[in-house]
């Protein structure tokens, strides 16, 4: 494998390997202590811990906006912690809350800002914005020629992720790209953003303060405390249910049963046979979907129970009770 190695669909994203990493600021803070973490090729991994924990020092040491004071980092198989910073940079799509779009640039100068300084010609950086522009749902013609000051905040979060990805990185680093825009906004782009990355499957790290948002977004979640000691590392099914640690326990909260929900597929094991009758006056929820969907249909139905139907055939009946006692069932 050689330094940016290429995932199996074709898309280039290359695996992160922090190796023993650490930061002491000149104050004296050692804000990271000896951590190593390794991220996969094309998976979403997301930061997590209280404030003050080193997640944001450990996302800027992976492009060196921050020089770590020990350990390595290796993208694929390449030691990236000496050689050019300027050209790290390059390869690593950068993502920030207030998005830092040039305000006097239009947004097609914005998103072609990498490219220029690769040097691609004019023809391939109109015909690459144009193509960033409708993955991220904006139409080219439309918003292109607009300023950062002329779009809401999710539009602007848009324009920030097509700029990250503008040269094809081979890792996206995002810190809390959501948290500036409202809930409901947070909601659809986060929505929005995990089918772009089923699309271009790059290798990302995600920090955030929202246990729902890394729950959602995760392939898997890492939970700091203080000098980014990692107190668990697991898919976020495993890590609500079942924490590793007292510190994780307490961090993911009493209400881990509900979050747990979100992670819950609606099986067969849970349904019970379908009644004779007034099958198709019941609202309807999928075979797979998560129980957290589900319960939300639930909590409205009357009768508190549902179908559950697989490619639109109903298959079974679900109540309200049983997907309450999922969330409250103790992992084994
Ligand atoms: N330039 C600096 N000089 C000295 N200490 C710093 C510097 N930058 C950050 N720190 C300290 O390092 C520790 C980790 O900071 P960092 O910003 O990485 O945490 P964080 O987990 O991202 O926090 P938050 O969630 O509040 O953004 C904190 O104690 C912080 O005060």
């Amino acid at each position: 494998m050689d330094g940016t190695p290429v995932a199996d669909d074709g898309q280039r994203a290359a695996s992160i390997t922090l190796d023993g990493i650490g930061k002491r600021y000149p104050d004296g803070t050692e804000a990271v202590r000896d951590l190593s973490l390794h991220v996969e090729a094309g998976e979403l991994v997301v930061l997590i811990g209280p404030s003050g924990c080193g997640k944001s020092t450990v996302l800027r040491m992976v492009n060196r906006l921050i020089e770590p004071t020990s350990g390595r980092i290796l993208l694929g198989d390449s030691d990236v912690t000496r050689g050019d910073p300027v050209r790290l940079r390059r390869q690593i799509g950068y993502v920030i809350q207030n998005v830092g779009l040039f305000p006097h640039q239009t947004v097609a100068t914005n998103v072609a800002t990498v490219p220029r300084l690769l040097g691609w010609s004019s023809d391939r950086t109109r015909r690459r914005v144009g193509e960033l522009l409708e993955l991220v749902g904006l139409e080219p013609a439309q918003f292109g020629r607009r300023y950062p000051h002329e779009l809401s905040g999710g539009q602007r979060q848009r324009v920030g992720v097509a700029r990250a990805l503008a040269a094809d990185p081979v890792v996206l680093l995002m810190d809390e790209p959501f948290s500036a825009v409202d809930p409901i906004v947070r909601t659809r782009l986060q929505e929005e953003f995990l089918r772009l990355q089923a699309e271009v499957r790059k290798t990302i790290v995600l920090v955030t303060h929202d246990l729902d948002e890394a729950v959602r977004l995760g392939d898997r979640i890492a939970v700091l405390s203080e000098g980014g000691r990692l107190e668990q590392y697991d898919p976020p099914a495993a890590l609500l249910g079942a924490p590793a640690t007292p510190f994780v326990r307490e961090f993911v909260g009493a209400d881990r049963g509900i979050r747990r929900l979100v992670v819950t597929p609606i099986t067969r094991e849970v349904l019970e046979p379908l009644p004779a009758t007034g099958v198709a006056e019941l609202p309807a929820v999928p075979l797979g979907g998560s129980a957290y969907d589900a319960l939300a249909v639930l909590l409205t139905a009357a009768g508190g129970h549902a179908v559950v139907t697989d490619d639109g055939r109903p298959v079974g009946l679900l109540r309200r009770e049983r997907i309450l006692a999922l969330a409250e069932q103790q992992p084994t």
